[in-house]
């Protein structure tokens, strides 16, 4: 039987209604008693690290659960995570850079009702997630509505639908049918150093940008202000920020002299952007900010903020943004 590790982190799978909404209460004793059917099949141990809504799972809470799956990888095949869905996108991209590496599969999953509720799509869930944990398959996933996605490719893409996730830009890491689990090798993490020691460091300085028509370029002053050090930028189509009237190019200049690294993506969720096609992308490359090319804006945010964790310097931190670290970007890269 494979050894698999449950870690509870909160989320609306644990959730009970109070007076004050939707609050997650149920421990992993309480979970396990509603999974029995899903888990008979494994050697099953829970710890329980957080209960938690995920809209307050922040980075702490980040280096918190790498840090348990780090203590575990040892003793188990696979580790399943319950997580509330709203910001596991974030999560699962995150440990994918602190876990890259890792030589056991790590499962994100949770749903959109309680597990208490009748028509909960959590025991599915966990069941995918339980198959991936034991599937030999390394590296971070997210698995939900029957399917698994890496994990720095999902994508919270539904408030209420069942089918909550997507894996932008990068095929299934795998599917479940009536013959089973199908692994698909393309789809899983590329190739990395063994896993030896957990390196947590990340820089909570970094700051997202959804562009909007007009939009002020006096926010580069606030944020240098604040002491932000990076910026992601979801910029419009394939990549154009405004430069008539008011000039975020010459903003881009000035927070590359200050220091601050800025990745420019879009804020289409499929494709890659490719800021030299247009002369409104190519003024900004001229400034030196970073391609997010075809990463998604979870992917970016906490690459950036484990990049700038290593480094202060802007060159390797472009150099550490050439690079697919965990599946996370496709393009050609510069
Ligand atoms: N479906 C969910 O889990 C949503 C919940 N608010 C959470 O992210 O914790």
């Amino acid at each position: 039987m494979k050894k698999l590790l449950l870690l509870t982190t909160g989320g609306t799978i644990a959730s009970r209604p109070t007076q004050d909404g939707l609050v997650p209460g149920m421990d992993g004793a309480g979970l396990a008693a509603r999974l029995s059917a899903v888990a008979e099949n494994y050697e099953l141990t829970i710890r329980d690290i957080l209960c938690m809504d995920s809209s307050n799972i922040q980075p702490e809470e980040w280096q918190l659960i790498a840090r348990a799956v780090y203590d575990a990888r040892d003793g188990f095949d696979g580790v399943v995570l319950t997580h509330g869905t709203d910001t596991m996108g974030y999560t699962a991209s995150i440990l994918s850079f602190f876990l890259r590496g890792i030589t056991i599969p790590v499962v994100l999953t949770g749903a959109q009702l309680p597990i208490e509720h009748p028509l909960t799509d959590a025991l599915e869930n966990v069941r995918t997630a339980f198959a991936m944990a034991a599937s030999a398959a390394a590296g971070v996933f997210v698995a939900f509505d029957r399917k698994v996605i890496l994990g720095c490719r999902a994508v919270k893409t539904r408030t209420t639908g069942f089918d909550a996730f997507e894996s932008v830009n990068w095929p299934l890491a795998a599917t479940v049918d009536a013959g089973g689990l199908h692994v698909c090798p393309g789809a899983l993490p590329p190739a990395a150093p063994a896993l030896t020691q957990l390196d947590d460091r990340l820089c909570r300085d970094v700051f997202l940008i959804k562009l909007t028509p007009g939009l002020n370029p006096e926010i580069f002053d606030m944020l240098l202000s604040m002491h932000y050090r990076g910026v992601v930028i979801e910029a419009f189509g394939a990549g154009g920020l405004h430069f008539i009237r008011r000039d975020l190019i010459a903003k881009l200049h000035a927070a590359a002299q200050a220091g601050m690294a800025v990745v420019v993506c879009s804020q289409c969720l499929y494709e890659r952007s490719d800021f030299s096609i247009y002369e409104t992308g190519k003024k900004a490359l001229e400034q030196g900010v970073i391609q997010g090319w075809d990463m998604t804006t979870e992917a970016a945010v906490t690459k950036l903020m484990w990049a700038l964790g290593r480094t202060e310097d802007a060159a390797q931190v472009r150099a550490l943004f050439r690079e697919s670290l965990c599946g996370e970007v496709t393009a050609e890269l510069e």
